[in-house]
């Protein structure tokens, strides 16, 4: 397993403009305020509204890493709640991304483990699969592999290609610099008139 930067390093917004922009998880958003993740993807392909995938990934997923999870863009079934979380804190994963939905959020956040979805409906999932384990996906019409780089924060998800992580990490240290540049020159801006 890769050796990602920690949970909240930099950016989501930075890294995505250090790949000409893109790379961002369309639609995809924190499902608690401060939720930060970062580490190497486990992904999941499941027939939408449908969970037997997520169980059965968490069979073998890895401590840190994020389960990313394909779920059609279905948002009429929650994919995921309290109980599926609680298994995610027990074996210290990075965190879940769904390109679906999720519910119990109030447990979620006191949870603490950061899960990014679609959306959030009390409407529970199947359970019959059928899924695809650790194969190519998408999550809000990005490409993602297992082992890229999948990071979030209150903006949103990003993914970065495995092979351009620290090219990305690079041009982010880089970008963050000239962000520093710009927010000193705007604090010596004074009115005119
Ligand atoms: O029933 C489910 O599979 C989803 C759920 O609410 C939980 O994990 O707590
Ligand atoms: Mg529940």
């Amino acid at each position: 397993m890769h050796d990602y930067p920690p949970p909240g390093a930099f950016p989501v917004a930075t890294v995505s403009d250090a790949m000409d922009r893109f790379g961002v998880a369309d639609g995809i958003r924190p499902l608690w305020p401060g939720a930060v993740l970062s580490g190497p993807a486990f992904t999941v392909w499941t027939r939408p509204g449908d969970n037997k995938g997520l169980h059965t990934a968490f069979e073998t997923i890895r401590r840190g890493e994020v389960l990313v999870v394909n779920g059609g863009g279905d948002v009429t079934r929650a994919l995921i709640g309290e109980l599926v979380v609680q298994k995610a804190k027990a074996l210290e994963i990075g965190g879940i991304v769904l390109d679906g939905a999720a519910r119990d959020v109030v447990e979620l956040a006191g949870l603490g483990v950061p899960v990014f979805a679609r959306a959030v409906t009390p409407a529970g999932p199947w359970k019959t699969g059928p899924y695809r384990i650790n194969g190519p996906i998408a999550v809000g019409g990005v490409p993602v592999g297992p082992g890229d780089w999948v990071i979030g924060d209150d903006d949103g998800v990003a993914v970065v290609p495995a092979g351009e992580v620290d090219d990305v990490i690079a041009g982010t240290r880089r970008l963050l610099e000239g962000e520093t540049e710009r927010r000193a020159a705007n604090q010596r801006l004074v009115p005119r008139g």
